[in-house]
């Protein structure tokens, strides 16, 4: 791990939001060394923000419950009792998971869900499938970012831990999709990179019949690939461009399957697929800044985590 230092000291002070995807959380081993790489980050000077996913973890305590799991471009279909499963499941279970997870290395995560301090504010959003508009229930998409609660706990030096729920100003709590909320609070923050971690090695270019990696891609160039994809990829790969049209610096699909991969993805060359903004890019030193300076030094209790993430 140690080798990830002299790159990671390029992003010192930079903000990275990292979408752990429900399908990248295949096991016990794999979601311990996610929680190392998050902290070993936080030592390493950077501002981590995690929003997790858990479509998988959803589907399986609806099958438990006898209830239908199905999706429409990539978004579950959300009835009432749907929508109780999944708050249920994101923030009772998965959260307090990786909360728990990252908290055995010291006193950093704070879980918390859109509807903590009004951090995200969601609309209906509707599918769109053969141009037409179809109802999906409760889904909503994120309308309004307010990053105020993010930036407090940053600047503490805690790592959030964001589940991907939402009131809307109507009241109702909606099922947002965890990658669509990623890219936005990574807009919000003014965040230089966004990280998504899901079970394949990148953006396939002919899925599933080959599975060669697009290793990098403009916005434009996103944008035009956009209407054939399928599900799975789609929310991601919107999110990649909403997130760099937003000014982040770099949107990143990687393999979460990699033990340790987030941290590798910061020690060498791109791994996975980079989506970038079309046009010159401002170098990092240029764009730092959403945490104030001089608040971010270690939390009581930050010294053990060194030992415990295998940095020596
Ligand atoms: N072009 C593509 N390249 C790679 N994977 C794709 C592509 N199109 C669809 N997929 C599917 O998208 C899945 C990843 O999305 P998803 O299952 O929602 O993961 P996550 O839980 O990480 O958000 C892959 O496992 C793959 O089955
Ligand atoms: C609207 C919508 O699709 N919400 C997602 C939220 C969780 C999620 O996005 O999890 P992954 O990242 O593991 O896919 C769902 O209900 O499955």
């Amino acid at each position: 791990m140690l080798e990830a230092l002299p790159w990671l000291e390029r992003f010192r002070g930079s903000t990275v939001v990292i979408k752990f995807g429900g399908n990248a959380m295949v096991d016990a081993e794999l979601k311990a060394a996610f929680a190392q790489d998050v902290v070993f980050l936080r030592y390493a000077g950077l501002h981590p923000v995690v929003v997790h996913g858990g479509g998988p973890q959803i589907n399986a305590q609806l099958d438990r419950l006898g209830l239908e799991s199905s999706f429409t471009n990539g978004l579950r279909v959300t009835t009432p009792e749907t929508m109780d499963v999944v708050r249920m499941v994101l923030a009772g279970q998965v959260q307090r998971e990786l909360v728990g997870l990252v908290n055995e290395h010291g006193p950093f995560a704070v879980g918390l869900t859109g509807e903590d301090a009004r951090t995200m504010t969601a609309v209906k959003r509707f599918a769109v499938v053969d141009g037409e508009q179809v109802d999906i229930g409760l889904v909503g998409d994120v309308a309004a970012i307010d990053p105020s609660l993010v930036r407090a706990l940053l600047a503490d030096g805690r790592v959030p831990v964001v589940s991907s729920i939402a009131r809307g100003a109507d009241g109702q709590v909606y099922n947002v999709n965890a990658d669509t909320a990623a890219a936005a609070l990574a807009g919000a923050l003014g965040a230089e990179m966004l990280m998504m971690l899901t079970d394949v090695a990148g953006l396939y270019r002919e899925w599933p019949t080959s599975d060669e990696v697009i290793r990098r891609l403009t916005a434009g160039e996103l944008a035009e690939l956009i209407p054939g994809l399928a599900s799975g990829m789609l929310p991601k790969m919107e999110g990649c461009l909403r997130a760099v049209r937003s000014g982040v610096r770099s949107a990143r699909v990687l393999d979460g399957r990699v033990r340790h991969g987030l941290l590798r993805a910061f020690a060498g060359p791109v791994v996975g697929t980079e989506v970038v903004p079309d046009g010159p890019v401002e170098p990092v030193a240029e764009r730092r800044g959403p945490v104030p300076a001089g608040r971010s030094g270690p939390v009581r209790g930050a010294d053990r985590v060194l030992v415990a993430a295998g940095a020596t």
